[in-house]
């Protein structure tokens, strides 16, 4: 069997040998061109390498997409390892929460891909406005923690993913309710491209610690944070609006920019002691595995 799917801009064929949905042990092949997707299956060929490269693209004449720039390459990363976290972790009757960030835009669209095939009857928890759009506009059946205060299994990104699984989160600025949501799961699972695999927290992630504020508090929390351990904490301010960064739940944002190694044990927990903060973007132990896509497709599956 041959699935086809746009994911946007990127098409993605699936191929497996069966009609069990694919994992992503199975052949993909991604095109800048929506023309593939009009292919028959003979014109596929009929045995293709994993993931076909730039370079073997470039022997297609068919195809004939580009693949240069790194946030294409990313892109594949970001697929391979949201397809196959889903189709690991994923199982019917399950309360799943939804994490926030591009990463997660391809595993919910896996999820819908697999729930209209094998009507998996979930119930999907959300971590923001953004995922509460993606699960309504995937077809998935939208709850809350109110219905269901305990929830199977979380899938989320990350900025960033130390080698003890630990997290930088919030660089979409969804941290406070990732965070719930992931407090929720009996499993978290993190999906990434290789870009955020880190030995040290702070090493790839270099845009500092996401800090949730109370906005009326935001000035002496700076302050005191860069009194305790020092470095700079900046007040996240918005791109397309004058002024800062408002969260989901009306809060600003300071992202701590860190000097040096920290124990980040000790870190959180000072932080959270600040009055005014009302959460960091440091998930600590809360990981059971991440899944890590690289450019060629493959995934790098990391636990504990
Ligand atoms: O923590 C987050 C949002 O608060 C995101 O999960 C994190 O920023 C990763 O995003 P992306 O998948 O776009 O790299």
């Amino acid at each position: 069997m041959t699935n086809v799917t746009l994911f946007g801009k990127f098409t993605i064929i699936l191929f497996s040998s069966s009609n069990r949905p694919t994992n992503v042990r199975s052949w993909i092949k991604l095109s800048y061109s929506r023309r593939f997707c009009e292919c028959s299956e003979k014109e596929l060929p009929k045995r293709q390498p994993r993931l076909l490269h730039q370079k073997q693209f470039s022997h297609s004449s068919h195809f004939a997409p580009s693949f240069s720039t790194m946030s294409d390459l990313d892109t594949i990363g970001k697929i391979a390892a949201a397809t196959q976290a889903v189709n690991e972790n994923i199982k019917a009757g399950q309360i799943v929460g939804i994490g926030s960030g591009s990463t997660i835009v391809f595993a919910v669209k896996r999820i819908a891909e697999r729930n209209k095939v094998e009507n998996l009857n979930l119930i999907c928890i959300p971590t923001s406005f953004q995922a509460r759009q993606l699960i309504q506009e995937n077809g998935l059946t939208l709850g809350s923690l109110e219905t269901n205060p305990e929830i199977d299994v979380a899938i989320d990104g990350a900025d960033e993913v130390d080698s003890d699984i630990n997290l930088i989160k919030g660089g979409g600025g969804c941290l406070m309710q990732e965070k719930i949501i992931a407090s929720c799961a009996k499993e978290l699972f993190v999906i990434a491209d290789t870009r955020k695999d880190s030995a040290t927290l702070g090493t790839k992630w270099t845009r500092g610690v996401p800090i949730e504020v109370l906005p009326m508090a935001y000035r002496p929390v700076q302050l005191k944070i860069e009194q305790m351990f020092g470095g700079q904490a900046n007040l996240r301010m918005a791109s397309n609006k004058a002024g800062p960064v408002v969260t989901d739940n009306g809060n600003f944002l300071i992202d701590w920019i860190f000097e040096g190694v920290q124990d980040w044990h000790k870190v959180d927990s000072h932080l959270m002691n600040i009055p005014g903060v009302i959460e960091t973007g440091l998930f600590l132990n809360m990981t059971k595995a991440a899944y890590f896509g690289s450019p060629d497709g493959k995934v790098i599956v990391r636990t504990k």
